[in-house]
């Protein structure tokens, strides 16, 4: 699913009103009545409503939203529309004539002075206050009315975006002065805002309205943020053929454990035979030999010529695809092992943990890593490789930025996680849950990752697939187990019935 800028919203809205051969009234009617119901479905008609309506189409969506509520039988519907410049948007005026006609409505018009309504937790705000033709931050009175309905405690639903905040980029905007929505009603396709954590007390709860917007002209518009789901990555899946055997679905080879992280080579080897690969092969320290044949009977392994950690990168073997760093821990005689394997392999490469942290310690190995290796940075990995960041906007910059650079695959990994490709393109995860925040978790991503890349998917699309199938399995397991129990190796567990899932389009996934 694409993400679109702002700015190219109105195109999209011409576009549809063109193809369906109605006006933009019409349209506004139908995110209005899709608004609404979402409101219907979730409270009593004697529920006290105080809609609060802007200047622009924002306004205009709030207008008709008061207006389907009462005639739904809402009959406590307070509005208030903002019209301190006495200009409304056409749409908004053609509203507001229509709101005003209804009998026994409770309908003000502010155009200076301004006293707000008694608000209580009791209370539901509908906020149309401005959606994505925000032009500046929220200043003066409407700054005020947004700090007035938070600390009012009202449940909040706005509608499109929460007033104050802008569709793409909010870094320099104090989330004080932005309205905190406990639901917000987005329209089709979701905002770039949506996905940086900064975000989420103001989002709140987010849910898209589906109002037919023209398809063609969304596939036309270009954009480089797109949102990851189930329909985008059934058609990379390839079917197992019958007359195939474990050679056809390559062999991966993990450099993965040291004494006492010996769980991340198991975590890894285990996600990656649960996700289709047909041979796994661990080199680790020698110490861990009966740890991983014990725990992972289905791998093979390769131990190194040290008791403890890993001092040889060596690949003496032919691999689809090599995975380097969980668990690995960064001593200089590995740091070294890193730096010859990056020099010398041939195979698609996944980094991941500790090597990330090895490369921190030796900067220089960034220039070293072959075309579209795919690294896997936590937050805190990706700041040790490329610099602090002070937000998450400035670090998904930063992400585009070096996978351009160093032409690779740059998974950064989050509630939201990003892989941006060597094109600077971003593709949004829509899977996973908290309960995934657990230790080995990333381990488990790799193995998956590196399955995908062994049978032979391209690194973008194996990234893309490893990325989205973690989360599902994650979110499969968590129904079963909850959030506050699933462990990593559940996660590991579940991988399979989740590529399983998606070829069969279960519901609801489809
Ligand atoms: N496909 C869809 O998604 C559909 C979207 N629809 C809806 O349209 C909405 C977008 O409407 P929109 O373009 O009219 O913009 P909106 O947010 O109402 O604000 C513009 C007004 O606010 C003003 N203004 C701006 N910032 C300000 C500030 N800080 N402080 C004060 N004033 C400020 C600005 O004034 P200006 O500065 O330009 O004079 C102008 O008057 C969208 O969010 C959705 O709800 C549906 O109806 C149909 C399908
Ligand atoms: N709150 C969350 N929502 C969704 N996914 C999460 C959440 N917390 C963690 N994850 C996922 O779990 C994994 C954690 O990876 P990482 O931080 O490297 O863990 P570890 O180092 O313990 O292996 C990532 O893939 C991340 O996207
Ligand atoms: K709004």
């Amino acid at each position: 699913m694409k993400i679109f800028e702002s700015h190219t919203i109105k195109e999209i809205d011409n576009a549809t009103c063109e193809a369906q051969n109605i006006d933009s009234l019409q349209l506004m009617e139908r995110a209005a009545n899709a608004v609404a119901c979402e409101i219907i479905t979730r409270f009593f008609p004697t529920q006290r409503i105080v809609v609060i309506a802007g200047p622009g189409n924002n306004g205009g969506d709030a207008l008709a939203v008061a207006r389907i509520l009462y005639e739904q039988g809402y009959k406590k519907v307070e509005v208030f529309l903002f019209n301190v410049i006495g200009k409304l948007s056409h749409d908004c005026e053609e509203e507001r004539k229509k709101l005003i006609t209804m009998d026994g409505i409770d309908f003000t018009e502010v155009k200076r002075d301004f006293q707000p309504p008694y608000l209580s937790e009791n209370d539901v705000v509908v906020d149309g206050m401005f959606g994505c033709g925000l032009n500046k931050q929220l200043q003066g009175g409407f700054m005020m009315l947004a700090r007035y309905i938070n600390d009012s405690g009202a449940y909040v639903v706005s509608i499109d975006l929460p007033s104050g905040l802008f569709g793409e980029w909010n870094a320099d905007v104090n989330r004080r002065d932005v309205v905190h929505a406990d639901l917000t009603l987005s329209f089709q396709t979701p905002k770039l805002s949506f996905f940086f954590s900064e975000n989420s007390d103001v989002l709140g709860e987010w849910k898209l309205l589906d109002i037919d917007l023209d398809d063609s002209m969304m596939k036309e518009i270009p954009t480089n943020y797109l949102l990851v789901e189930a329909k985008n990555v059934r058609p990379l899946l390839k079917p197992r053929k019958l007359f195939t055997g474990k050679r056809d679905y390559g062999s991966v080879l993990l450099f993965s454990g040291s004494i006492g992280m010996m769980g991340a080579a198991v975590l890894s080897a285990r996600a990656c035979l649960r996700s289709g690969a047909g041979l796994v092969t661990v080199h680790s320290a020698r110490i861990g030999m009966p740890v991983v044949q014990t725990a992972v009977p289905e791998a093979m392994f390769e131990p190194d010529r040290n008791e403890n950690y890993i001092t040889d990168m060596g690949v003496h073997h032919t691999h689809q695809a090599v995975v380097a760093g969980p668990g690995i821990g960064t001593n200089d005689r590995t740091v070294d092992a890193l730096e010859e394997l990056l020099k010398t392999t041939k195979s698609p490469l996944v980094l991941d943990a500790d090597a990330l942290n090895c490369i921190a310690r030796r900067p220089q190995l960034l220039t070293n890593l072959p075309s579209y290796t795919i690294i896997t940075p936590h937050i805190g990995e990706f700041d040790r490789l490329f610099g602090e960041h002070n937000n998450s906007e400035d670090r998904l910059k930063k992400a585009i930025e070096m996978a351009k650079y160093h032409n690779i695959i740059i998974v950064l990994k989050g509630h939201y996680t990003a892989t941006v490709r060597p094109t600077g393109r971003v593709y949004f995860n829509s899977t996973g849950n908290p309960g995934m925040a657990t230790a080995g978790s990333g381990d488990v991503l790799t193995g998956v990752i590196a399955a995908f890349l062994a049978q032979g998917y391209r690194p973008e699309h194996a990234a893309t697939l490893g990325v989205y199938i973690h989360g599902l399995a994650g979110d499969m397991a968590v129904k079963e187990i909850g959030e506050y129990g699933l462990v990593s190796s559940d996660i590991a567990n579940y991988c399979g019935r989740a590529i399983r899932a998606i070829i069969n389009r279960e519901s609801p996934l489809f």
